[in-house]
Order: C-alpha cells, then structure tokens, then sequence
C-alpha cells in the first residue's frame, strides 16, 4: 500500500482518453483517494496506464472482474499482482473453485499480494433482472450467499451495494472489506444503477471502500465534488 492516509474513495476513471484521465488524475492526491481502471481504460490503454498510475502513488483497482476456468483467472490474477496492483477481482459466480485457485496463486506475493475481492451481484441490477437470468431470489439474499461463497473460498472481500453491507458485515465479520458501487450522492443522477446509496450512509452500513465514478468525474468541477464526499464521511 502506498497511502499515508486509507483513502475509502476508490475513483472509477472510466474514460476513453488517457490524456484527459491523466489530466483529472494531476489535480489528486493519492492520500485523498485511490484509483479503479475497469475494462474500458484497460481496453484502451492496458498495463502501462495501470503502471503510471502507481508511479504516481496511486493505489490502482483493477477492476477486470474476471470469470473464466480456474486457471485462467489464476493467471489472470498473478499477471494483475505483477502489475503491482492493490486491488483485484473476480465474479463469485465463477464458482469456490475459480476463486480459491486464484487466491492461492497470489500466496507467492506474500504481504505484496493485491486484495483479492468477489463480484457478487452487480449494483445495476435489481429483482427482476435477476430473475431474468434464472436467479429467483432478491438480490439481497443472492448477495448474501455469493459472498459466504468467496469468504469461505478465502477471499478478502467482496463488491456489493451498500444497501447490502449492514447485513454482510454480521453474517461475515468486520476484517471481511467490502466495496461498494452505486454510490449517488444526494442529488445527482442514478445512471444504470439501481440499488443504490448515498456515500454517507454507505459508511455508516458497513462499507470499507466506496467505488464513485461519474458524480465526481462528471461534475463540474471534480476535485471539489470529491472534497466534499470526503467530509461527509469522516
Ligand atoms: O466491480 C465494480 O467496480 C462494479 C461492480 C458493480 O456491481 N457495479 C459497478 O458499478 N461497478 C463499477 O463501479 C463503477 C461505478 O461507476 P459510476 O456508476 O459512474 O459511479 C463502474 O466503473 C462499474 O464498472
């Protein structure tokens, strides 16, 4: 880990140019927030972005949400560790075996190794759209048995929306992280998401890191929006 601080913003910079993601990036400080890249920046720009991330003291999450057959995934997972990433993930629905084989594929990084964490239901999703996909169950009790599944398959968390974190952290335990998309604060724009939650009260449920990309990096003026999601949950 690079931080000073433990920064609990996890800023998705989901952009198609590198200079305009490298310019939003200039104006931050690695000890007031960390840094996702998901598949379209990966796509665009692959492991040297990561990499100039990280020479910049940014903790990246390389949110690639792998789901493949258990040895791909756990070379996916070494190849992610080699990139020096703090953060990385897989779709629990990949199944125990996928992920307990990439967990122990990252043991040879020892206290170098990323965090390992699950997808468990994605936050645009809600009860019908599940339902639509053979899951007859709400998301909450999907969730709820999708991430028994990762911390019992070793992994050190999982990605859920906050309207799910009170409950996670009785069933599994505080050291348990959990890292939470959906985040809207007040006002602005849900977008594709559907179970969503304010950064504040994504806190007080639970949620040990809270995944923000648009409202920050769409508002007008994205270091300030960031300050002030910042205060609001100290
Ligand atoms: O794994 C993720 O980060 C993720 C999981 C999930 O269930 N929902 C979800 O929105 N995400 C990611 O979190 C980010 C949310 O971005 P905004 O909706 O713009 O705040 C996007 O980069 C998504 O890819």
């Amino acid at each position: 880990m690079n931080q000073i601080n433990d920064p609990k913003v996890l800023i998705a910079l989901d952009y198609a140019s590198e200079e305009d993601a490298i310019s939003f990036v200039s104006q931050l400080s690695p000890n007031e927030c960390r840094l996702k890249v998901g598949k379209e920046m990966f796509t665009y720009f692959g492991p040297q972005f990561v990499k100039k991330l990280i020479d910049l003291g940014f903790d990246v999450f390389l949110d690639l949400k792998f789901h493949d057959i258990p040895n791909t995934v756990a070379k996916a997972v070494v190849a992610a560790a080699q990139m020096g990433v703090w953060m990385v993930n897989v779709h629990a629905s990949g199944g125990p075996q996928m992920m307990s084989k990439a967990k122990d594929a990252l043991e040879q990084f020892g206290d170098k190794a990323p965090l390992l964490i699950a997808v468990t239901v994605l936050t645009s999703m809600d009860e019908q759209e599940l339902s639509r996909l053979g899951v007859n169950k709400s998301p909450a009790e999907q969730v709820s048995y999708l991430a028994q599944l990762a911390k019992d398959s070793g992994l050190d968390g999982v990605v859920c929306s906050a309207q799910e974190a009170q409950n996670l952290k009785n069933q599994l335990g505080t050291d348990f992280k959990l890292v939470t998309p959906g985040i809207r604060p007040e006002g602005s724009d849900a977008g594709d998401q559907k179970r969503i939650m304010t950064p504040k009260e994504a806190i007080l449920c639970g949620s040990d890191y809270l995944v923000i990309g648009r409202p920050i990096t769409q508002s007008e003026n994205p270091v300030e929006t960031l300050a002030k999601i910042n205060e609001s949950i100290k």
